[in-house]
């Protein structure tokens, strides 16, 4: 489309009078992968055969028709998304997207094998794998506790399940010749003010110390941990909070995954990074939206996703800062939900990569606010929808609006017959 190159080539020369080379912008854009979370595409059911209800004090909300209920469906949807979505990104993968051939698995008995047509799709896709233990929506975690449970057998049960899915971690990172993201997340909390906060804890940390001290290679598995301030039925307690696992993360050189919906509401992840970058050398995201609570609702290009990326990106933190995206809506189409929240994160990365970070940092430290002010203002409005359109247009995807007729037709075509 002609109008798009000579948009293109109008924004290039308005960035430019900036310093800023677009050209070279897209180069880095394109190196940037997505890990985008296979849950999204069925409200977290997963595959297992004797598979429980939805647990863990997370919540998925609406009944649009639809979603992916064979591990084919699920692919297929991811497919569809992916094609939609310009970049070549990853898929995280809960360990309930096992694939067992219908018998029934124990989680602490899982292997890579019963992943491999996820590796294979992997390869068939050009795609990186990451990978989660599930922790949740399992009779052994009914009382939701897992790896801080005062039971130590149930204790025992959890840190082998977790054990396994680091060896399902390397086996991917290994195969795929990327490495995965393993990340370890555990609902364990109260409902009402604990009596005892330190013990659980306690217990928390010697799991985790049995969990890695079994070697894998860290060529192919990275280790993760997540932290949580409240769920649904754990509101006054979490076991894994934020300073718990970002003292052991230092401590034992593990990835702390900062999830944007595990704060206080007015607590913004984006004045966590540069803080966190100077301590560790790597961290991982989980790019959602709360609103009012952790509702995981789809990404929006909003005020703190764009501040978000503005941080990874003017402090040269793109190799440093695994970006995962956790986010579940059952009320709109899964496959547009996908498309609408990981264009969105590439969005806010290109409209961070557009900004004259190293003038507007310069600015700062002349004790310049108006100026400073003003740019970052008026760089909200520069033509930053042409050069993400020429992008798409590049990268073989659709541009602006079109791919939701795409979703609309897959919709008549494959969903609303399932
Ligand atoms: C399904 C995910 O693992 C889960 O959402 C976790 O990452 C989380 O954020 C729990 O609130
Ligand atoms: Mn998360």
């Amino acid at each position: 489309m002609a109008n798009i190159k000579e948009q293109y080539e109008t924004a290039k020369q308005a960035y430019s009078k900036w310093g800023i080379d677009v050209d070279s912008v897209l180069e880095t854009l394109k190196r940037v992968p997505i890990s985008i979370h296979c849950w999204q595409g069925d409200d977290i059911g997963g595959f297992e055969v004797n598979r429980g209800e939805l647990s863990g004090g997370i919540d998925v909300t609406g009944d649009y028709p639809g979603k992916a209920t064979t591990p084919e469906e699920l692919r297929m949807d991811l497919e569809k998304a992916l094609s939609l979505i310009p970049g070549k990104h990853r898929v995280n993968l809960h360990a309930i997207y096992a694939e067992t051939n219908g018998e029934v698995v124990e989680r602490d008995e899982l292997e890579p094998k019963h992943f491999e047509k996820w590796v294979q799709w992997a390869k068939e896709n050009r795609l990186g794998l990451d990978f989660n233990p599930t922790l949740f929506s399992h009779e052994k975690a009914a009382d939701g506790l897992t790896l801080s449970h005062p039971n130590p057998e149930i204790r025992k049960y959890w840190i082998n399940h977790c054990i396994q899915s680091r060896k399902i971690g390397e086996y991917f990172g290994s195969e795929l010749g990327t490495p995965c993201l393993t990340n370890i997340w555990i609902p364990d909390g109260y409902k009402d003010i604990p009596s005892d906060r330190l013990t659980p804890r306690k217990r928390l940390k010697d799991s985790l110390d049995k969990i890695f001290a079994v070697e894998v290679n860290e060529d192919h598995n990275i280790d993760a941990i997540e932290s949580k301030l409240f769920g649904i039925g754990s509101e006054s307690y979490v076991v894994g909070s934020h300073e718990f696992y970002y003292g052991y993360a230092l401590r034992n050189d593990k990835l702390c995954l900062i999830d944007t919906g595990h704060f206080h509401p007015t607590e913004t992840v984006s004045n966590k990074i540069s803080s966190m970058l100077l301590y560790s050398d790597q961290l991982a995201l989980h790019v959602s939206r709360p609103v009012r609570w952790d509702s995981d609702h789809v990404v929006t290009l909003d005020d703190e996703l764009r501040e978000i990326a503005l941080e990874i990106v003017r402090n040269g933190a793109l190799d440093h800062v695994k970006i995962g995206l956790d986010f579940f809506d059952a009320s709109i189409n899964r496959v547009a939900a996908w498309t609408i929240g990981t264009r969105n994160m590439i969005k806010a990365l290109l409209y961070a990569l557009l900004t004259p970070n190293d003038y507007l940092m310069q600015l700062q430290d002349e004790g310049n606010f108006t100026d400073r002010l003003a740019l970052i203002e008026e760089f909200k409005t520069y033509p930053f929808g042409a050069v993400w359109d020429y992008y798409c247009e590049q990268m073989d995807v659709p541009v602006k609006e079109s791919w939701l007729e795409d979703v609309k037709t897959y919709e008549k075509e494959v969903l609303s017959k399932r």
